[in-house]
């Protein structure tokens, strides 16, 4: 095969809708889904499948917290695939996150309301553990698993003749201030989400620097507020439909309640539909809903640094020289 289309993450959720919305738009493309749950991955082709019957879909087996996994498949998919013409980063996660009530209370009569609603700033922090690789989870699941999926996979992304593009699912919960160069595993604070998508927000940064010279481009998207398994791991359920008449009148202060997976994926579907030459590396591409629920892609400037974003890709070159050499067992799939 000779172009595909790999989507990481895609039985649920942003992923999920992304691939719907991608098979609705093109059912001729060829989508590879790269999902750590082969059962769950299964029912999701087949549930594409029944609504575009001659759509190409595949699947591989990946789970981005384990070096060994991300090995396998990304020689698995060099197996099968060419070129790449399109990654979508979209695996995350957001772990034991506690919410602090008494700061949403007080933000909500503060003239920084709407920011808080919609970035979540000072209102989670979460308890991160430590992989069978030696590393902080939310680091390598969000960021750290894709960045060695990329340069694994790069004989199928770097081909000038035929650009690729890169789509990561960052988030409005990118900050700054939870992110340090020493720390940038996040080891020692409590806001580890921010942190990884900051990082991720860097990280594209460096790889546009690096890659574009060789056909390989690099996006970053925010969803927005989306109703999934990750914001039910926050609060419940039923208190979040409890909530959604609110939410809905939030829609009137702030453009990034999407609420729905398939509006909070409209940034990524916009993304494959431009030239990637014309994309901005220091721009975030938000999905955006309005009051009567209509949506766009809205473009805002990131808050990096460039040469910062170049001293982190330092970084995780040496990190991935040292995970690498640790890496001695042979390689199966799972
Ligand atoms: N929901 C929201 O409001 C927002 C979400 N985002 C980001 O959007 C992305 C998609 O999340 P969303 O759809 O909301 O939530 P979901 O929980 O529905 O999707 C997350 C997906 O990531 C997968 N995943 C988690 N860990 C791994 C792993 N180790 N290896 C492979 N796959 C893994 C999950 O698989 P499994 O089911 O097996 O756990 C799941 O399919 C994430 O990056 C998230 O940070 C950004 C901003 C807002
Ligand atoms: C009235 C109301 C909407 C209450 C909910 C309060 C909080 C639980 C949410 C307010 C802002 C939300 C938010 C997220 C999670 C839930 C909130 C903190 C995210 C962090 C979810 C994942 C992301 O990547 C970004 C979201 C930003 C906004």
């Amino acid at each position: 095969v000779d172009s595909a289309l790999l989507s990481l993450a895609c039985y649920s959720g942003i992923g999920f809708a992304l691939c719907k919305r991608l098979l609705q738009e093109d059912a001729g493309v060829q989508l590879c889904l790269a999902c750590r749950n082969m059962q769950k991955a299964t029912a999701t082709k087949a549930m594409l499948l029944a609504a575009h019957p001659s759509a190409q879909v595949s699947l591989v087996h990946l789970d981005v917290s384990s070096l060994e996994s991300i090995l396998w498949a990304a020689s698995e998919i060099q197996h099968r695939f060419q070129h790449l013409d399109y990654l979508f980063l979209n695996a995350g996660i957001m772990p034991n996150t506690h919410v602090n009530f008494k700061a949403l209370i007080s933000g909500l009569f503060s003239g920084e309301a709407v920011h808080m609603l919609s970035t979540a700033e000072g209102l989670l922090t979460q308890e991160d553990s430590v992989t069978s690789d030696g590393l902080q989870e939310v680091f390598e699941t969000n960021l750290f698993g894709h960045f060695i999926l990329i340069r694994q996979l790069e004989p199928l992304l770097c081909r000038l003749e035929k650009p690729s593009q890169l789509i990561w699912t960052s988030s409005s919960n990118a900050r700054k201030s939870a992110f340090s160069l020493m720390d940038y595993q996040h080891s020692k604070g409590k806001e580890s989400y921010s942190s990884s998508k900051y990082a991720t927000d860097l990280a594209s940064v460096a790889l546009n620097k690096h890659f574009n010279k060789q056909g390989l481009y690099s996006s970053v998207v925010c969803p927005g507020l989306v109703m999934t398994n990750l914001t039910y791991g926050i609060l419940p359920s039923f208190f979040w439909k409890l909530l959604m008449p609110v939410m809905w009148i939030i829609r009137f202060f702030t453009n990034t309640y999407t609420l729905t997976p398939y509006n909070g994926a409209e940034a990524q579907v916009w993304l494959v539909r431009q030239k990637p030459e014309s994309l901005d590396a220091l721009t975030k591409y938000h999905s955006c809903t309005s009051p009567l629920g209509g949506n766009y892609v809205e473009s805002r400037k990131m808050d990096v640094d460039e040469e910062i974003a170049e001293r982190f890709y330092q970084k995780l070159l040496e990190l991935e020289k040292q995970v690498l050499a640790r890496l001695t067992v042979p390689l199966s799939p799972k």
